[in-house]
């Protein structure tokens, strides 16, 4: 199979993720790329690490650049995606790696987004329950933000088996590359560089609701959320440090056996053993996600630290994974949970 791909957004960090996963991807010919303020140029002048398409120049995003491709994959500002989806048509493979398609509750897009809903799409986490059956064959992929990506896969496994209550407690750090690429205040290298900071706190990021989504989902009830966000001093990757009250009855063992059972089969969610703890290092520009489960006794709560890298599983690796489970695909084609280090 030959597999015929455009990136709209290809000039960002989540479209030049992507591209770099494609490029390695051995069924995926690369077709149109595109941007918006940066059309006209090279692309090796955008994002030289990509070298094999140095010369390629970047088009403006028209649905007549886009068209006569496979699959579409958009990397654009959240609100940019449904209006460029919509005329793409109904056999195109189209693979949204913005928020637009990822929430089902229209109050919650309109209350942390401040726009008009444009719908649901099958959700591209395949590692959820169901979330396989309901992308294989789908045309339309709305990839998770990367926090809920870290956060979901943390703690979908002490919900599936009923082991918390319907309240969870998250701290996680990320890269700065996960606000994208546009010129912000809060990101200059002097901001950034030797400090951590807060961002988003009191329930306030946008993230939350998708959080509760997914997690609900698993639970069967509603799980509250209390996320708080931090900014950490490196380029890629998402700690994610979460807790859940445990229930009576839960010990250390059946929290280990309920993640061992529930991360067995999974290609890219790996349970570390007992002793060795996740970090962003081990994952950068890898597919895998590194996870490690406690249970504090003492405080009766369920521990659950995850590591990924924001651009890889948290974005563009999570998109090439969904897209393969889409196409009928081996799972894993082209995707490597082989890290760099140091
Ligand atoms: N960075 C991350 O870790 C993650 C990002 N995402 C999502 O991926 C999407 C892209 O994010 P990211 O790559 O970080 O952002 P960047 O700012 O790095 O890139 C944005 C891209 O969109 C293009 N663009 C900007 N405005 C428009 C417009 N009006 N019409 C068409 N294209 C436009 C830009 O083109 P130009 O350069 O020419 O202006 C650029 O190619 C976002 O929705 C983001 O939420 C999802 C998960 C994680
Ligand atoms: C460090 C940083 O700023 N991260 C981004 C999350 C990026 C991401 O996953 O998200 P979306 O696709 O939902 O934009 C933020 O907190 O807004």
């Amino acid at each position: 199979m030959t597999v015929r791909a455009a990136v709209a957004g290809a000039s960002g960090y989540a479209g030049g993720e992507v591209l770099r996963l494609l490029l390695a991807h051995p069924e995926v010919e690369i077709g149109a790329l595109t941007a918006n303020s940066n059309a006209g140029q090279r692309l090796g002048a955008l994002q030289p690490h990509l070298f094999p398409l140095a010369d390629r120049v970047l088009a403006t995003t028209t649905p007549e650049v886009l068209a006569g491709h496979d699959v579409v994959f958009l990397a654009l500002p959240h609100g940019q995606s449904a209006a460029v989806a919509e005329q793409l048509g109904p056999d195109v493979l189209v693979v949204d790696m913005g928020a637009d398609f990822r929430l089902a509750d229209a109050g919650d897009w309109q209350k942390f987004y401040g726009s008009e809903h444009a719908g649901t799409w099958p959700y591209g986490l395949p590692e959820l329950p169901g979330a396989r059956a309901a992308l294989t064959g789908s045309k339309r992929i709305a990839v998770p933000g990367c926090y809920p990506t870290a956060v979901s896969l943390a703690l979908f496994p002490a919900y599936a088996a009923g082991l918390a209550e319907n309240e969870a407690v998250i701290v996680a750090a990320s890269g700065t590359s996960g606000a994208g690429k546009a010129p912000k205040p809060h990101l200059l290298g002097s901001e950034v560089m030797g400090s951590m900071s807060p961002y988003g706190v009191g329930g306030g990021h946008r993230h939350t609701p998708e959080m509760i989504q997914n997690l609900s989902a698993v639970a069967g009830e509603r799980v509250s959320v209390s996320f708080t966000p931090t900014l950490a001093p490196m380029p890629r990757g998402i700690l994610a440090t979460c807790s859940a009250k445990a229930r009576d009855g839960v010990t250390a063992e059946t929290v280990r056996a309920a993640y061992e059972k529930a991360l067995a089969d999974e290609p890219f969610v790996h349970l570390l053993p007992e002793g060795q703890w996740p970090s962003t290092g081990a994952v950068h520009g890898s597919n895998a996600v590194q996870i490690q489960v406690a249970h504090d006794e003492a405080a009766g709560r369920i521990i659950v630290i995850s590591a990924l890298d924001n651009l890889t599983k948290g974005t563009a690796g999570g998109a090439v994974q969904s897209m393969n489970i889409a196409l009928g695909l081996d799972e894993i084609t082209g995707l490597s949970t082989i890290g760099v280090a140091p």
